[in-house]
Protein backbone atom coordinates (compact mmCIF):
# COMPACT_ATOMS: atom_id res chain seq x y z
CA UNK A 1 0.00 0.00 0.00
CA UNK A 2 1.28 3.21 -0.76
CA UNK A 3 1.63 6.37 1.49
CA UNK A 4 0.49 8.46 -1.39
CA UNK A 5 -3.15 9.85 -0.48
CA UNK A 6 -3.85 12.97 -2.72
CA UNK A 7 -1.67 13.09 -5.53
CA UNK A 8 -1.77 16.52 -7.70
CA UNK A 9 0.03 15.84 -11.55
CA UNK A 10 0.56 18.31 -13.57
CA UNK A 11 -2.65 20.34 -12.30
CA UNK A 12 -3.56 23.56 -14.90
CA UNK A 13 -6.81 25.39 -14.41
CA UNK A 14 -7.41 29.49 -13.95
CA UNK A 15 -10.09 32.18 -14.95
CA UNK A 16 -11.39 33.78 -17.94
CA UNK A 17 -8.46 33.39 -20.27
CA UNK A 18 -5.69 32.99 -17.53
CA UNK A 19 -4.51 29.63 -16.77
CA UNK A 20 -3.03 30.48 -12.56
CA UNK A 21 -1.89 26.95 -12.42
CA UNK A 22 0.73 26.02 -14.72
CA UNK A 23 1.42 22.38 -14.17
CA UNK A 24 1.83 21.98 -9.95
CA UNK A 25 2.17 18.72 -9.19
CA UNK A 26 2.17 17.95 -5.04
CA UNK A 27 1.29 15.21 -3.09
CA UNK A 28 0.13 14.41 0.23
CA UNK A 29 1.11 11.43 1.75
CA UNK A 30 -0.94 9.05 4.63
CA UNK A 31 -1.14 11.22 7.86
CA UNK A 32 1.53 13.81 7.65
CA UNK A 33 0.95 18.14 7.39
CA UNK A 34 2.18 19.46 4.59
CA UNK A 35 2.39 23.43 4.21
CA UNK A 36 1.88 24.71 0.82
CA UNK A 37 3.36 28.66 0.91
CA UNK A 38 4.11 31.57 -1.73
CA UNK A 39 3.91 34.74 -2.09
CA UNK A 40 0.30 36.53 -2.58
CA UNK A 41 -1.39 35.43 -5.64
CA UNK A 42 0.78 33.03 -6.50
CA UNK A 43 -2.12 29.87 -6.91
CA UNK A 44 -2.38 28.23 -3.23
CA UNK A 45 -6.57 28.82 -3.05
CA UNK A 46 -6.79 28.22 -7.00
CA UNK A 47 -4.61 24.96 -6.33
CA UNK A 48 -7.25 24.13 -3.09
CA UNK A 49 -10.16 25.06 -5.44
CA UNK A 50 -9.06 22.71 -8.14
CA UNK A 51 -8.74 19.56 -6.06
CA UNK A 52 -12.10 20.67 -3.99
CA UNK A 53 -13.93 20.63 -7.56
CA UNK A 54 -15.16 24.58 -7.34
CA UNK A 55 -12.74 25.25 -10.36
CA UNK A 56 -12.52 23.02 -13.44
CA UNK A 57 -9.37 21.23 -14.59
CA UNK A 58 -8.14 22.34 -17.60
CA UNK A 59 -5.25 19.52 -17.83
CA UNK A 60 -3.31 17.17 -15.50
CA UNK A 61 -4.66 15.22 -13.11
CA UNK A 62 -6.15 14.70 -8.87
CA UNK A 63 -6.07 10.95 -7.64
CA UNK A 64 -7.50 9.83 -4.04
CA UNK A 65 -5.74 6.93 -3.55
CA UNK A 66 -5.04 6.26 -6.95
CA UNK A 67 -8.39 6.80 -8.24
CA UNK A 68 -8.59 10.07 -10.11
CA UNK A 69 -10.89 12.35 -8.96
CA UNK A 70 -10.83 15.42 -11.40
CA UNK A 71 -14.12 17.06 -12.38
CA UNK A 72 -15.59 15.40 -9.14
CA UNK A 73 -18.20 17.72 -7.41
CA UNK A 74 -17.37 19.27 -3.96
CA UNK A 75 -20.45 17.13 -2.21
CA UNK A 76 -18.96 13.77 -3.63
CA UNK A 77 -15.35 14.71 -2.07
CA UNK A 78 -17.41 16.01 1.12
CA UNK A 79 -18.38 12.41 1.27
CA UNK A 80 -15.04 10.85 0.32
CA UNK A 81 -14.09 12.09 3.31
CA UNK A 82 -12.01 15.39 2.13
CA UNK A 83 -12.34 18.12 4.20
CA UNK A 84 -12.33 21.73 3.36
CA UNK A 85 -12.14 24.89 5.59
CA UNK A 86 -11.75 27.87 2.84
CA UNK A 87 -10.42 31.30 3.14
CA UNK A 88 -13.61 33.05 3.20
CA UNK A 89 -15.66 32.76 6.18
CA UNK A 90 -17.93 30.45 5.19
CA UNK A 91 -20.33 30.37 8.63
CA UNK A 92 -24.02 31.17 8.57
CA UNK A 93 -23.62 34.37 10.38
CA UNK A 94 -26.84 34.74 11.65
CA UNK A 95 -27.21 31.04 12.88
CA UNK A 96 -26.11 30.08 16.51
CA UNK A 97 -23.10 28.24 17.12
CA UNK A 98 -25.20 25.12 17.33
CA UNK A 99 -27.08 25.15 13.69
CA UNK A 100 -23.23 26.47 12.23
CA UNK A 101 -21.95 22.94 13.67
CA UNK A 102 -25.47 20.73 12.55
CA UNK A 103 -25.56 22.16 8.75
CA UNK A 104 -22.05 20.66 8.26
CA UNK A 105 -22.61 16.98 9.58
CA UNK A 106 -21.92 14.50 6.86
CA UNK A 107 -24.05 11.57 6.00
CA UNK A 108 -26.16 9.98 8.89
CA UNK A 109 -23.72 11.24 11.81
CA UNK A 110 -25.65 12.70 14.62
CA UNK A 111 -24.67 15.78 16.33
CA UNK A 112 -23.69 14.38 19.89
CA UNK A 113 -21.29 12.63 18.43
CA UNK A 114 -19.69 15.30 16.23
CA UNK A 115 -19.66 17.50 19.21
CA UNK A 116 -17.44 15.14 21.05
CA UNK A 117 -14.89 15.96 18.40
CA UNK A 118 -15.81 19.73 18.95
CA UNK A 119 -15.07 19.74 22.46
CA UNK A 120 -11.69 17.79 22.75
CA UNK A 121 -10.22 20.69 20.43
CA UNK A 122 -12.40 23.91 21.29
CA UNK A 123 -14.14 23.23 24.37
CA UNK A 124 -15.80 27.08 24.56
CA UNK A 125 -17.69 26.39 21.52
CA UNK A 126 -20.18 23.91 23.23
CA UNK A 127 -20.38 26.41 26.33
CA UNK A 128 -21.73 28.80 23.79
CA UNK A 129 -23.69 26.78 21.22
CA UNK A 130 -26.84 29.59 21.22
CA UNK A 131 -24.49 32.19 20.63
CA UNK A 132 -24.83 33.55 17.23
CA UNK A 133 -21.76 32.55 14.57
CA UNK A 134 -21.97 36.74 13.25
CA UNK A 135 -21.36 37.92 17.07
CA UNK A 136 -18.16 35.56 17.48
CA UNK A 137 -14.49 37.36 17.38
CA UNK A 138 -12.61 36.60 14.36
CA UNK A 139 -10.56 34.24 16.14
CA UNK A 140 -13.13 32.42 17.44
CA UNK A 141 -14.99 32.57 14.04
CA UNK A 142 -11.64 30.81 12.77
CA UNK A 143 -11.85 27.87 15.41
CA UNK A 144 -15.73 27.36 14.14
CA UNK A 145 -14.66 26.77 11.03
CA UNK A 146 -11.94 24.19 11.81
CA UNK A 147 -14.46 22.60 14.24
CA UNK A 148 -17.12 22.20 11.32
CA UNK A 149 -14.03 20.46 9.18
CA UNK A 150 -12.94 18.31 12.01
CA UNK A 151 -16.19 16.89 13.23
CA UNK A 152 -16.75 15.54 9.52
CA UNK A 153 -13.64 12.68 10.61
CA UNK A 154 -12.00 13.84 7.06
CA UNK A 155 -9.14 11.35 5.98
CA UNK A 156 -8.03 14.48 4.29
CA UNK A 157 -8.26 18.22 5.05
CA UNK A 158 -7.55 21.23 2.83
CA UNK A 159 -7.21 24.39 5.13
CA UNK A 160 -6.56 27.61 3.61
CA UNK A 161 -4.80 30.26 5.59
CA UNK A 162 -6.51 29.45 8.82
CA UNK A 163 -4.18 31.70 10.99
CA UNK A 164 -4.52 34.65 9.04
CA UNK A 165 -5.63 38.06 11.37
CA UNK A 166 -5.59 35.96 14.58
CA UNK A 167 -3.62 36.51 17.76
CA UNK A 168 -0.72 34.14 18.50
CA UNK A 169 -2.42 32.19 21.36
CA UNK A 170 -5.40 31.27 19.38
CA UNK A 171 -3.11 29.77 16.21
CA UNK A 172 -1.45 27.90 18.99
CA UNK A 173 -4.34 26.20 19.44
CA UNK A 174 -4.70 25.41 16.13
CA UNK A 175 -1.75 24.13 15.58
CA UNK A 176 -2.19 22.10 19.15
CA UNK A 177 -5.52 20.87 17.52
CA UNK A 178 -4.71 19.87 14.28
CA UNK A 179 -1.75 17.56 15.76
CA UNK A 180 -4.05 16.00 17.89
CA UNK A 181 -6.53 15.24 15.12
CA UNK A 182 -3.40 13.98 12.99
CA UNK A 183 -2.34 12.09 15.89
CA UNK A 184 -5.89 10.17 17.20
CA UNK A 185 -7.17 9.86 13.57
CA UNK A 186 -4.28 9.61 10.92
CA UNK A 187 -5.82 12.35 9.07
CA UNK A 188 -3.99 13.82 6.19
CA UNK A 189 -3.53 17.52 6.04
CA UNK A 190 -2.58 20.36 3.46
CA UNK A 191 -2.37 23.46 5.08
CA UNK A 192 -2.09 26.69 2.99
CA UNK A 193 -0.62 29.32 5.19
CA UNK A 194 1.31 33.07 4.52
CA UNK A 195 2.54 32.82 8.75
CA UNK A 196 6.28 30.51 8.64
CA UNK A 197 6.17 30.19 12.05
CA UNK A 198 3.02 28.26 12.37
CA UNK A 199 3.54 26.43 9.20
CA UNK A 200 6.67 25.28 10.34
CA UNK A 201 5.69 24.36 13.49
CA UNK A 202 2.34 22.18 12.64
CA UNK A 203 3.79 20.39 9.42
CA UNK A 204 6.26 17.39 8.84
CA UNK A 205 7.22 19.00 5.58
CA UNK A 206 6.59 22.43 3.03
CA UNK A 207 6.17 23.11 -0.30
CA UNK A 208 6.39 26.46 -1.67
CA UNK A 209 4.76 27.59 -5.21
CA UNK A 210 5.38 30.53 -7.39
CA UNK A 211 3.35 31.12 -10.54
CA UNK A 212 1.24 28.63 -10.24
CA UNK A 213 3.96 25.40 -9.73
CA UNK A 214 5.40 23.92 -6.84
CA UNK A 215 9.58 25.22 -7.26
CA UNK A 216 10.81 23.38 -4.39
CA UNK A 217 9.43 21.37 -1.23
CA UNK A 218 11.13 19.82 1.65
CA UNK A 219 11.28 18.12 5.56
CA UNK A 220 10.53 20.97 8.08
CA UNK A 221 13.78 21.05 9.76
CA UNK A 222 16.39 23.48 10.90
CA UNK A 223 17.08 24.76 7.68
CA UNK A 224 13.09 24.89 6.46
CA UNK A 225 12.82 28.76 7.76
CA UNK A 226 15.69 30.27 5.69
CA UNK A 227 15.34 28.40 2.69
CA UNK A 228 11.26 28.89 2.52
CA UNK A 229 12.30 33.00 3.38
CA UNK A 230 14.27 33.05 0.46
CA UNK A 231 11.93 31.76 -1.80
CA UNK A 232 9.13 34.51 -0.37
CA UNK A 233 11.28 37.16 -0.82
CA UNK A 234 12.53 36.75 -4.04
N1 LIG B 1 -12.40 34.40 -9.32
C1 LIG B 1 -11.28 34.88 -9.89
N2 LIG B 1 -11.34 35.48 -11.11
C2 LIG B 1 -10.23 35.96 -11.71
N3 LIG B 1 -8.99 35.89 -11.16
C3 LIG B 1 -8.89 35.32 -9.95
C4 LIG B 1 -10.03 34.79 -9.26
N4 LIG B 1 -9.60 34.27 -8.07
C5 LIG B 1 -8.26 34.48 -8.03
N5 LIG B 1 -7.83 35.10 -9.14
C6 LIG B 1 -6.46 35.47 -9.45
O1 LIG B 1 -5.67 34.29 -9.48
C7 LIG B 1 -4.37 34.55 -8.98
C8 LIG B 1 -4.06 33.53 -7.89
O2 LIG B 1 -4.92 33.74 -6.79
P1 LIG B 1 -4.92 32.78 -5.53
O3 LIG B 1 -5.98 33.29 -4.60
O4 LIG B 1 -4.99 31.38 -5.97
O5 LIG B 1 -3.47 33.07 -4.93
P2 LIG B 1 -2.87 32.74 -3.52
O6 LIG B 1 -1.50 32.20 -3.75
O7 LIG B 1 -3.80 31.92 -2.72
O8 LIG B 1 -2.75 34.20 -2.89
P3 LIG B 1 -2.99 34.75 -1.40
O9 LIG B 1 -1.85 34.25 -0.60
O10 LIG B 1 -2.95 36.25 -1.61
O11 LIG B 1 -4.33 34.27 -0.93
C9 LIG B 1 -4.37 35.99 -8.49
O12 LIG B 1 -3.77 36.79 -9.49
C10 LIG B 1 -5.84 36.32 -8.36
O13 LIG B 1 -6.08 37.69 -8.58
Amino acid sequence: MTDDRLVIEALTSGYGETDILQGATLTLRRGEILALMGRNGMGKTTLLKTVMGLIPTRGGRVSLDGVPINGKPPAWLLAQGVGYAPQELPLFQDLSIRDNLRLALRGDRDLATALKIVERNFPFLLERLDQLAGTLSGGEQKMLILSRALMTEPDILLIDEISEGIQPSVVQRIETALKAEREQRGVSILVVEQNLGFALGVADRWAVMKLGQIVDEGACDAASRETVLKHLSI
